[in-house]
């Protein structure tokens, strides 16, 4: 089976080659002020062209409006919306109906009890993001290195496209992938060489390295 690679968080043309020639299949593109990953959407539009096509071009944004996103779709080329905030199920379904763009909802996952939470998002999303909650005090609801308890997804499966997220590296994730069996993966600061910075090596061997699981 081939895994998806979503790189989240590219910041610059050359991020997006790196990502596209290392086999990756889907690209991260953050609209979150507070994030060392934000992007203009003149910044996002340049590094979204300098994906070859195929390539999916994911929007990450957190507790959008409805302006918000509709300005984002008129000015950047958008195959994917990621919600990444506190979008309620009914909020997500809204925003799938209304914008015409596929929907993958990202689902913080701490304990058994948070699995309930990801059925019912499936049930509403085109696709799920399965990470780790982000710290209390943190300033960013995604992109913090943060890994969870991936043995709670042994064993389960899912009617609906789903990837696996949260401090994922070249070093773990094959096993990440192994133990969960995840169809996809999702990183970003396991290939960065500091915050906000990717790494075209890192990318590499990490994309090396789902290639082996
Ligand atoms: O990456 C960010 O800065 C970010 C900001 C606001 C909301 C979500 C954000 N990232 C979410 C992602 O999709 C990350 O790729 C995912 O949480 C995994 O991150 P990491 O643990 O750093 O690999």
């Amino acid at each position: 089976m081939s895994i998806r690679i979503k790189i989240c968080g590219l910041r610059t043309p050359d991020d997006a080659r790196a990502a596209a020639v290392n086999g990756a299949t889907d690209i991260g593109l953050v609209f979150f002020p507070k994030s060392p990953r934000h992007l203009s959407f003149a910044a996002a539009a340049a590094v979204a062209a300098a994906a070859p096509p195929g390539i999916r071009r994911v929007a990450l944004t957190v507790d959008p409006t409805d302006d918000d996103l509709t300005a984002l779709l008129q000015a950047v080329p958008v195959d994917l919306l990621q919600l990444h905030g506190h979008e309620s199920t009914a909020r997500v379904a809204a925003i799938r109906a209304a914008h015409g763009v596929p929907v993958m909802k990202a689902v913080g996952i701490a304990s058994v009890a948070d699995l309930d939470a990801l059925s019912a998002y499936m049930a509403v999303s085109d696709a799920v993001l399965v990470d780790a909650k982000p710290p209390a005090d943190g300033d960013l609801p995604g992109g913090n290195g943060l890994s969870f308890d991936w043995r709670l997804l042994v064993g389960r499966t899912w009617p609906v496209p789903w990837m696996l997220a949260g401090g994922l590296r070249p070093d773990n994730v094959a096993e990440a992938i192994r133990l969960t069996g995840a169809p996809g993966v999702d990183v970003s600061s396991g290939v960065e060489s500091a915050q906000g910075v990717k790494d075209a090596t890192l990318i590499a061997d990490f994309c090396a390295a789902v290639r082996s699981a």
